[in-house]
């Protein structure tokens, strides 16, 4: 099952509320758009739907958490870090295997930037890490995405690329997003969130673009 049914989804810093108490019903199939504005607490929630989910998920978090001094495909690799037993990651480390080379090869290829493959992670260009970040969740291949702004650092056509692939790999998905229009065109509902609580709850085909803007 990649849908999941959280209640009681609760977030403070400093003794300040900034999430709910909230619920959030997501079933399998749904691709959610987390919209607001900047400071609403979309990241925050995301980060709360991932501790309850967790392995069941794969994350795109918004400081990408990639290691620097690794290489591209090593970070991908970490995706599947917790499926291989600690012989497998330590040869993997000094010698990648064909099988898993060749993986992350095919999907550095449909991201546009195989050739990046052994480059060290540090040497790429904001874009490129958020690429290799979302290579790590594709390649992680859990049913659901948990997202936070993955497409932030992308060209227009880039970005197209990347959402459309997101979509056809998870079968269930949670994104904040900033383009309300990238929403609409890539996400069967839009889950608005206000300060802290779901302020829109609609599926894609009854909105516009200016209804979700009353958001910001
Ligand atoms: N580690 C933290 N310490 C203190 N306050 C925090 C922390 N993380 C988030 N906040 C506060 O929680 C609120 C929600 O932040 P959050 O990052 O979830 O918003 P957001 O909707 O994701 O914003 P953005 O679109 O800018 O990423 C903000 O007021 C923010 O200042």
């Amino acid at each position: 099952m990649s849908g999941f049914d959280l209640t009681g989804l609760t977030a403070s810093f400093g003794g300040e509320r900034v999430i709910g108490p909230l619920s959030l019903r997501v079933k399998q199939g749904e691709k959610v758009a987390l919209v607001g504005k900047s400071g609403a607490g979309k990241s925050t929630l995301i980060r709360l739907i991932h501790e309850r989910v967790n392995r069941e998920s794969s994350l795109v978090p918004q400081d990408l958490g990639l290691v620097n001094a690794l290489p591209v495909f090593h970070n991908v690799f970490m995706g599947q870090l917790d499926r291989h037993s600690t012989w497998y990651s330590t040869v993997t480390l000094m010698r990648p295997f064909a099988r898993d080379r060749a993986e992350v090869r095919e999907l550095l290829v449909e991201l546009g930037m195989s050739e990046k493959l052994w480059m060290p992670t540090a040497s790429l260009s904001g874009g490129q890490r958020q690429r290799v970040a979302i290579a790590r969740a594709l390649y992680r291949k859990a049913p659901l995405l948990l997202a936070d702004e993955p497409i932030s650092a992308l060209d227009g056509p880039t970005a197209q690329v990347v959402m459309a692939l997101l979509k056809e790999r998870f079968t269930t998905s949670v994104i904040a997003l900033h383009d309300v229009e990238m929403a609409l065109k890539f996400c069967n509902r839009i889950v608005g969130i206000q300060d802290g609580q779901v302020a829109l709850d609609e599926t894609s085909d009854r909105l516009q673009a200016s209804d979700i803007m009353s958001l910001y």
